[in-house]
């Protein structure tokens, strides 16, 4: 908290755009802080906060402002989610995976703040401000952490269809009236039906379900914490600082210059590599004469072409025709098309009707 708040107030007072990961600081001095920077004309930049690496603060500010926002639901703390996945896959014990996740850089200084859900309450109360257009008192948000949540939980919601996971939610109230907005803001771990867009969600990764008018839902998935999706969200936001500069320097000798960010800059052609040197896995359906060594025939052909099979199987008969699926490894797309234009001219060969790429 300090001396981060005195630093950022007194870069504002200074004249300087801030940019910062600090959600702790952020969702408690957030008034005093934009208030400062609203003052000075300085915009606070900070991507990083919530979600880390996920582009989530500016689509919620920007790209989704023509919205009226009803529920913000997310995990939205790496730590908690690493630890129980893990817990929930690997039995792990809580400690040691909580070590894990401080030595892989995902935990606060004091991990209290992840497994008490209070980091969490941090980014929840950032982004119900930004959804609902209104500054929120972080007191008033209610966090409860995954301490209490137990293998033994975690096992009996899976038999009923159901995984645990933290979440943080900002709503609507349904006691909201026309005249009085109303929201309920909340941290707490949550049965999640395994169908829900939520479920999947595993590891140190983060997701933001936003629902609203009219868009409906948008969800937005990534590292939600880390050295690497961290400094990608911090090192944008000095970017966009950047363009905002140049295009004031710029103005003083010509005032229509646009954001360097918003316009189109771009004007060279980008180099688009051809289809014969793309690398994938490939299906092919075969349709053969059912005749002795086919198989073998095939397999030596797509060999001779440096395509590395993963599988080759008789799948039926299709009216005497043997029905041949083979499904390759990794190989050079102008590769495989050699070796099948050859098995193509094959007498065994009555027709080859799908292939398909496999990702
Ligand atoms: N780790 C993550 O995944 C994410 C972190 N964040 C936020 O980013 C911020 C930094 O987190 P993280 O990098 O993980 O933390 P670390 O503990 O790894 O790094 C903190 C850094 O701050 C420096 N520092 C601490 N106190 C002072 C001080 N008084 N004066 C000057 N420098 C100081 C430390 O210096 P020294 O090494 O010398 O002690 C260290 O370099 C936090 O606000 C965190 O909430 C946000 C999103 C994701
Ligand atoms: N400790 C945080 C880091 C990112 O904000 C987390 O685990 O999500
Ligand atoms: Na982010």
């Amino acid at each position: 908290m300090e001396p981060a708040r005195s630093l950022i107030l007194q870069a504002i007072e200074n004249g300087k755009h801030i940019v910062t990961a600090n959600k702790a600081v952020i969702s408690r001095y957030g008034s005093e802080i934009f208030d400062a920077a609203n003052k000075k004309g300085v915009y606070v930049m900070l991507e990083a906060a919530v979600g880390g690496g996920i582009p989530v603060i500016q689509p919620l500010k920007q790209s989704l402002g023509a919205n009226r926002i009803q529920t913000v639901t997310g995990i939205i703390n790496g730590t908690t989610n690493y630890i129980l996945t893990r817990m929930k896959n690997e039995g792990a014990d809580f400690s040691e995976v909580l070590a894990d996740a401080q030595r892989l850089g995902y935990a606060e200084a004091d991990p209290t703040a992840d497994i008490d859900g209070l980091d969490a309450g941090d980014k929840i109360a950032i982004l119900a401000s930004l959804a609902f257009g209104g500054r929120i008192k972080l007191e008033q948000v209610y966090c409860e952490g995954i301490r209490k949540v137990t293998a033994t939980d975690i096992t009996y919601a899976e038999k009923l269809g159901f995984v645990i996971k933290l979440l943080a939610i900002a709503s609507r109230s349904p006691q909201a009236t026309p005249d009085q907005d109303l929201l309920s803001v909340r941290v707490h771990p949550t049965l999640v039906t395994l169908s829900h867009p939520l479920a999947s969600i595993n590891d140190v990764y983060n997701a933001i379900l936003v629902e609203g008018e009219p868009i409906g839902q948008v969800m937005f998935f990534g590292r939600g914490a880390g050295s690497g999706p961290t400094a990608s969200a911090v090192v944008s936001d000095i970017l966009n600082i950047v363009a905002v500069l140049q295009m004031q320097e710029a103005e003083v000798v010509n005032p229509i210059i646009p954001h360097e960010m918003m316009n189109c800059t771009h004007q060279h052609y980008c180099k688009i590599a051809p289809m014969e040197d793309l690398v994938t896995r490939f299906y092919t359906r075969f349709l053969t004469k059912d005749s002795p060594g086919v198989i073998g025939k095939l397999g030596t052909c797509f060999g001779q072409h440096h395509v590395s099979i993963e599988s080759i199987v008789q799948t039926g008969f299709h009216e005497n025709l043997a029905e041949i699926v083979v499904v390759t490894h990794d190989v050079l797309e102008g590769n495989f098309n050699q070796a099948l234009s050859e098995i193509k001219g094959f007498d065994e060969i009555d027709s080859i009707p799908s292939i398909l790429r496999v990702l």
